[in-house]
Parts: structure tokens; sequence; C-alpha cells
């Protein structure tokens, strides 16, 4: 499986305010790149914690682009969420793109029945947090090839220091968010030595701001 982790910042690096509101950090064209990302995946997703700040949809994608990649269908969700918190009426259940809800043993029964109940595809993988490197594993048995990964900050950190990240795109747009406590692209609990390094593959200037594209270093 392919991952690729895109997500938009502020120019200090915030993925939204203090108080976990979503922000318009990207402009127009930026939107558009993100919907040539999703056309060229199998799958997008997202942590819980973005559910319940933002309650994505993540059904829009570029439809011709999709066509030009060779791609199929549309491309699946999946949410990574420990302990079934997604919301049974939550956006990313709704409409036709099958979701998948990625949970660890320790999701109470009653809320694995009610997303399964929602039309959810349950992963049980790990004891307290999801264990993402099986997680992924039984996304790939099931033909997820490419899967683009969006955020919020503690997934892309437990991702990352699973070494399970490929590629890493961001949007720096031109404004400042600021806050101790507001979401940052790598969260979690930070590395302290061992930093993973990324090799910068291309710039791209966007919407006042611009796009890095890295790739993980082996
Ligand atoms: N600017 C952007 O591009 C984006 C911004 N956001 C923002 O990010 C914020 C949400 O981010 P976070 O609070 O960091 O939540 P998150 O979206 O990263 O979800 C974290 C949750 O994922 C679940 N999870 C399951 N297994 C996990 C594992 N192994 N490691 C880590 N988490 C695991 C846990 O329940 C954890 O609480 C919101 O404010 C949202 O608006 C989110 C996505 C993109
Ligand atoms: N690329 C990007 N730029 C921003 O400025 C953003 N705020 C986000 N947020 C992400 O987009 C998701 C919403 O997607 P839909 O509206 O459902 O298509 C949101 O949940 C974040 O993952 N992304």
């Amino acid at each position: 499986m392919h991952v690729l982790v895109n997500a938009a910042m502020s120019a200090d690096g915030k993925l939204s305010t203090r108080r976990r509101e979503q922000v318009r950090i990207s402009g127009d064209d930026d939107f558009a790149r993100v919907d040539r990302l999703r056309a060229a995946a199998d799958a997008v997703m997202v942590g819980v914690g973005t559910v319940l700040a933002d309650d994505p949809s993540l059904v829009r994608f570029d439809r011709k682009h999709r066509q030009r990649v060779g791609k199929s269908g549309v491309p699946a969700r999946v949410v990574a969420d420990s302990r079934a918190r997604t919301p049974p009426d939550a956006e990313i259940l709704r409409g036709d793109a099958p979701t998948y809800v990625l949970a660890s043993e320790a999701a109470p029964a009653d809320r694995r029945r009610a997303l399964v109940g929602a039309g959810a595809g349950l992963v049980v993988a790990g004891e307290g947090r999801v264990d993402l490197a099986a997680a992924l594993g039984a996304l790939s048995d099931d033909g997820v090839a490419d899967l683009l990964v969006e955020g919020g900050g503690e997934l892309i950190f437990s991702l990352v220091e699973a070494g399970l990240v490929d590629e890493l795109s961001v949007f720096v747009g031109p404004l400042l968010i600021g806050g101790r406590d507001a979401p940052t692209l790598a969260d979690g609990e930070g590395f302290v030595d061992d930093f993973p390094r990324l090799e910068l593959d291309d710039v791209e200037l966007l919407d006042g701001g611009a796009v890095l594209r890295w790739s993980l270093a082996e």
C-alpha cells in the first residue's frame, strides 16, 4: 500500500485553532489539488478527532482526474477511531461511498453495533489504540492500494511513528493561527530523538502560499 499524507497548515504550523474549529487554510487552487489527490486514491482517511471537529463527508473529488488515472468507482472513507466514537449520523457515514471504521478491542460493543448498523465496515485491530499497521493491512487485503490521509495531527504522528507514511504534502497557507494548544501537523507524544527525516521533492507556489512535497527517507 502507498500512503500519502496531505494537510494544510498555517505559516506557524497549525492545522486549526485552539478551539479545534476548522479553518479554511487552502484557497480554491489548493482545494482543486486535494480533489485530484482524492481522485487518485482508493480511500481517504481521517482520525475521529477530525470527524468530531469537522464532520467531514470526504465525498468531493475530481471525477475527470479519476478517469485519467484509470480508477473506477468512488474513493472509500476511513476513520481511525479506537473507541468507536464516530456518531452514527456523522456525514462520513452518509452517501454512497463505503466507509471503514478502524477500531480497537477497547471499543464498546454497543457502539460497534451502532456503527455497523449505520453501514460502516468495521475493522478491529489493536487493544487500546488502533494497531495502524494491522488495520492498514486489512484495508490492503480489501483492495486499498493508494491511501490518502488528511489528518489530523494525532493520526499523522502515529502513522509516521509506525513507519507507514511514504509521502507527505503540505500546503503552507498565508496566515498565522497561533495557540500553544492548537493542533499541528504532527502531535501525539512527539519525537525526542531519531527524528524521521524527509527528502524535499518539490515546491509549488499556490494560493499565496506553497505546497511542499516530501518523501519519507528510508
Ligand atoms: N488543516 C488540515 O488540513 C486539517 C485539519 N484538521 C484539524 O485537526 C483537528 C483534529 O485533529 P486531532 O485532534 O489531532 O485528531 P485526529 O483527527 O488525528 O484523530 C485522533 C484520534 O484518532 C484515533 N486514533 C485511533 N488510532 C490511533 C492511533 N494509533 N494513533 C493516533 N490516533 C488514533 C484516536 O481516537 C484519536 O483520538 C481538527 O481541529 C481539524 O479541524 C484535520 C484534518 C486536516
Ligand atoms: N486541504 C485542506 N485544506 C484546508 O484548509 C482544510 N481545512 C482541510 N481540512 C480537511 O478537509 C476535510 C473536509 O473535507 P470535506 O469538506 O468533507 O470534503 C476536513 O475534515 C479536513 O480533513 N484540508
